[in-house]
């Protein structure tokens, strides 16, 4: 039961082939067998799993049919759920429950999904690899000496090892787009906006966006119409409707007018990830893709543009970490000050330490203009290529990262080393635009990821362009050796 898609589990719960609690035992049982090796998950919820599977099958058996209903999925642990530890793989949050739900675990369980528990993430989704995890590295199914890449590697790990048909994920600046490619997956970053962000612990806010990974197209369709849509409680959710993604997926390519950008094939691309994506352009042509040359001249700024406003961002949310209201604490705090830099020096992780200290001095007085602000002008620079960009063309496609998944350890040491390898992604956060990465093929047995961009909200145009994708290539069932 463990090789079906998501949408192919809703349609056996919906034909009564197997019941959600048979599936859920099934599956923890496998998380419980195989996890060990990859260290994708930091809270197994067994007890709540079973219950909210019978729950699922009450449900169904009194009538209902909705798709996700039964279905199993994971969640990033960044995602607030009452009651159950969230720990944003910080120690500063050890210990800490939510006491209550983030509108996209809400909505999920409403339409019935089974959580089986909370994934592995870079602690504060800060990295590219989670090694930055306090609860340790995950590693890469399709090679367990390699990063699954971050900072959503624990659900891109557990799906790609079919130990749970989808997870959640947020990408701030790639995070569920880079670990898709890097372990064979489809992973859609939707529109600043589409996707609630509260009780999603903040990052950068002006960049986080929530959102599925999973083994194709049509399960990612199934999974961001559960949890798209306005929510009062996040000021900056928008009140437009949410297109029907599964609606979509069959619509033909012909006409669809592809942009190449010239920025996303020169230096520091890997030759042969080049030569997969150029073949996965070819294989959309056959589908009546026309493909011109496009450029994104400002892409250039965009790392020392996000590697400012994410740290400037990140500096001011975290001041949240106190040691006085949530998990971590010193032991005998002398006086207030005390237990401050103590909490503060002993539960956050190096990288996370680093962040705060370039995002303060980024926004300090006398330094503000010179950093922050820059930045910013460069967004905006950055947002008004993709407007002249996307007058030409209705999707840009180029490769999800310059590389495929390193090895752990590599880059543990050179942090710049590592933010260079989001080149290709940042740029939608910077945007606010929606991406999507989808296999492509193998570098070495290590899977290579193809990214497609899209104006505003048209999460339904990428779905539809990769599902088409996938019904003519087989890149996205090949399954790691072993799982
Ligand atoms: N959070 C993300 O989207 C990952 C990005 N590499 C970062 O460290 O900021």
């Amino acid at each position: 039961m463990h090789q079906l898609t998501l949408a192919e589990i809703a349609r056996g719960l919906a034909a009564k082939e197997f019941s959600a609690e048979e599936l859920t035992r099934g599956l923890l049982a496998r998380i419980h067998q195989l996890d060990p090796q990859l260290n994708s998950f930091i809270t197994i919820t067994d007890d709540l799993a079973l219950e909210q599977a019978k729950a699922a099958d009450v449900r169904r058996a009194a009538g209902e049919q909705g798709a996700l209903l039964g279905a199993p999925i994971a969640h990033k642990d960044l995602f607030c759920t009452e009651g159950v530890l969230t720990s944003c793989a910080s120690k500063i949050l050890d210990g800490f429950k939510a006491p209550y739900d983030a509108t996209v675990v809400a909505r999920l369980k409403a339409a019935g999904a089974v959580s089986l528990g909370k994934l592995n993430m870079d602690e504060f989704a800060m990295g590219s690899s989670n090694e930055s995890s306090h609860y340790g590295a995950v590693k890469n199914p399709w090679a367990l000496d390699r990063v699954p890449g971050g900072s959503s590697g624990g659900s891109a790990a557990a799906v790609a090892a079919r130990l749970v048909p989808a997870a959640t994920g947020t990408d701030t600046g790639g995070s569920i787009r880079q670990p898709a490619a890097f372990t064979n997956l489809t992973g859609i970053k939707p529109t600043y906006g589409r996707v609630s962000r509260w009780g999603m612990i903040a990052y950068a806010s002006s960049l986080d966006q929530g959102g599925p990974l999973a083994r194709t197209a049509e399960d990612c369709a199934l999974m961001l119409g559960a949890i798209a849509g306005f929510d009062p409680k996040d000021s900056t959710s928008v009140d437009a409707p949410v297109d029907d993604y599964l609606a979509s997926l069959n619509q033909p390519l012909a006409g669809l007018r592809i942009g190449l950008p010239k920025e996303y094939f020169g230096a520091g691309l890997d030759s042969r990830i080049a030569d997969a994506v150029l073949a996965a352009v070819e294989e959309l042509k056959k589908l009546g893709a026309t493909v011109k040359e496009v450029s994104l001249p400002n892409m250039q700024h965009a790392i020392p543009a996000y590697y400012v406003i994410a740290p400037a961002e990140a500096s001011s949310n975290l001041s949240r970490f106190d040691g006085v209201r949530f998990g971590y604490r010193c032991e005998n705090p002398q006086n207030l000050e005390d237990l401050y830099k103590r909490s503060r020096a002993e539960g956050f992780g190096s990288e996370v330490k680093r962040r705060i200290m370039v995002g303060t001095y980024a926004l300090s007085a006398g330094y503000y203009d010179a950093y922050y602000l820059k930045a910013q002008k460069i967004r905006r620079l950055i947002r008004n290529d993709f407007t002249a960009a996307f007058a030409e063309v209705d999707l840009i496609l180029g490769p999800t990262t310059p590389n495929p998944a390193w090895k752990l350890g590599e880059k543990n040491n050179d942090p710049v080393a590592q933010y260079l390898e989001d080149i290709y992604t940042i740029t939608a956060n910077l945007a606010g635009l929606p991406g999507l990465s989808m296999p492509a093929g193998f570098v070495d047995g290590l899977p290579v990821g193809v990214q497609l961009l899209a104006p505003y909200f048209q999460e339904s145009r990428l779905l539809n362009v990769a599902h088409q994708y996938q019904q003519a290539t087989d890149w996205h069932k090949r399954a790691p050796a072993g799982f």
